[in-house]
């Protein structure tokens, strides 16, 4: 599920933004605004990050919308800087911009922007002239109600100027300690250079993360095809994949698993990779991201293919790169296989034939298991003793 960028400046939107957005809302993205006054760096940012390689998504006039990919994190950004005016009006850029200052917050603006998760803040660390404008617009932000809980990046941008101020004198100047917010982080930036900006966004999006749960799992099954991707773009023929994330995500929520009884349902990420030289970094990118593997589901021929030492070494590796989830082997569909041949294999949890993730009922009872010490089910509808041997 992809993090929504909002990049706002001055500018004004016309509905055709709100309609798209609407749209994002209702898959359930989450949303992270990026404010700032005028001139402090948004475009640049975005554009920095456009260079780590973003693949344009839709274009719509007046604001672009792009997927950025770094690690595992999808980031659809829109950028609606000034340059973009489509309409007379604007709602969003209230917040930061001058011409717009001070006035009222139309309540459609609120009613749009109520998943947000983030908030990053970008200040030029050397224009000292502004930094109490900077302070002001920051303040008057996170006193309003739909930004309370929100995390907040502070970028103290420009660093590559020899006036900028450090990220602590800004921080003191734009009296981050007096705002009452739950998490804050301040990150000295130049989006000129990228100096410290992705590790700035990966810290941020870590945090975000983290206050959703959610279930990673890797998928590497397919050692004739050569993919490594999200889950949601699998590929052609990869229905067997659509099948069994499909399964893991109904199971779980017919199962009403969360992390604590009070939690929301887990969100599920779900990474590919057809080789398993691949995982090593996969698990090492997704544990630096905040998003560990849980589980790992292995063509189990793979694994016999390598023997039994070489795949305790690989495993040695993993648990190094602080993977502690469950390891499943699965079996394809081809009937070739002979599946008396399978032997079991030390430190491979289960030995699935990959249809078994048709039958729900089963998936249940082996994720029960699985997930029963870190997933609760609010009903406890399944039995931890059921014998899973499949
Ligand atoms: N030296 C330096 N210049 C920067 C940096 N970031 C942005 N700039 C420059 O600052 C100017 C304004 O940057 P923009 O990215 O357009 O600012 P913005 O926040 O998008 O401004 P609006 O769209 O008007 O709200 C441009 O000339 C950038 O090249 C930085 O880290 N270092
Ligand atoms: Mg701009």
């Amino acid at each position: 599920m992809p993090l929504v960028l909002l990049v706002l400046g001055a500018m004004d939107l016309d509905l055709e933004f709100f309609t798209l957005l609407a749209d994002l809302k209702s898959r359930r993205d989450k949303l992270i605004l990026m404010a700032g006054l005028n001139g402090s760096g948004k475009t640049t940012i975005l554009n920095k990050i456009h260079s780590e390689g973003v693949s344009t998504e839709i274009v719509t006039p007046g604001f672009s919308v792009e997927t950025v990919k770094h690690a595992y994190i999808n980031i659809a950004a829109f950028d609606v800087g000034s340059e973009n005016r489509v309409a007379p009006l604007s709602y969003l850029v209230l917040f930061l911009n001058d011409f717009l200052q001070g006035r009222e917050i139309p309540p459609l603006y609120m009613q749009h922007f109520q998943n947000k998760k983030g908030l990053i803040f970008v200040v030029d660390s050397n224009d000292q002239n502004r930094v109490l404008e900077a302070r002001d617009e920051l303040h008057r932000m996170l006193q309003e109600d739909e930004l309370k809980n929100v995390v907040v990046l502070v970028l103290a941008n420009k660093q590559d100027l020899c006036n900028a101020m450090t990220a602590e004198e800004l921080s003191k100047e734009l009296d981050i300690k007096s705002l009452r917010i739950n998490q804050w982080h301040i990150s000295s930036t130049s989006a000129i250079s990228g100096d410290g900006l992705l590790e700035a966004l990966r810290k941020f999006f870590w945090a975000i993360d983290s206050m959703v749960p959610h279930v990673h799992v890797l998928i590497c099954v397919d050692k004739d095809k050569d993919i490594r991707c999200s889950g949601e773009e699998i590929g052609k023929d990869e229905d067997e994949h659509k099948d069994f994330q499909s399964t893991i995500q109904e199971v779980f929520t017919q199962n009403d698993w969360v992390p604590t009884p009070s939690a929301v349902n887990p969100e599920f990420h779900f990474t590919c990779v057809s080789r398993l030289d691949y995982i090593m970094d996969c698990v090492q990118e997704a544990c630096s991201c905040g998003l560990p593997v849980d589980l790992m589901v292995l063509d189990y021929e793979y694994i016999m293919e390598m023997g039994q030492d070489a795949f305790k070494a690989m495993k040695d590796e993993w648990h190094r790169a602080e993977f502690d989830g469950h390891v499943i082997g699965v079996t394809s569909r081809n009937e070739n296989i002979d599946h008396q041949r399978i032997v079991p294999m030390p430190g491979v949890l289960l030995n699935l034939h990959f249809s078994v993730f048709s039958n729900k009922e089963r998936v249940s009872v082996i994720f029960g298991h699985i997930f029963g010490n870190r997933y609760l089910s609010r009903a406890s509808r399944f039995s931890r003793q059921a014998a899973f041997h499949c």
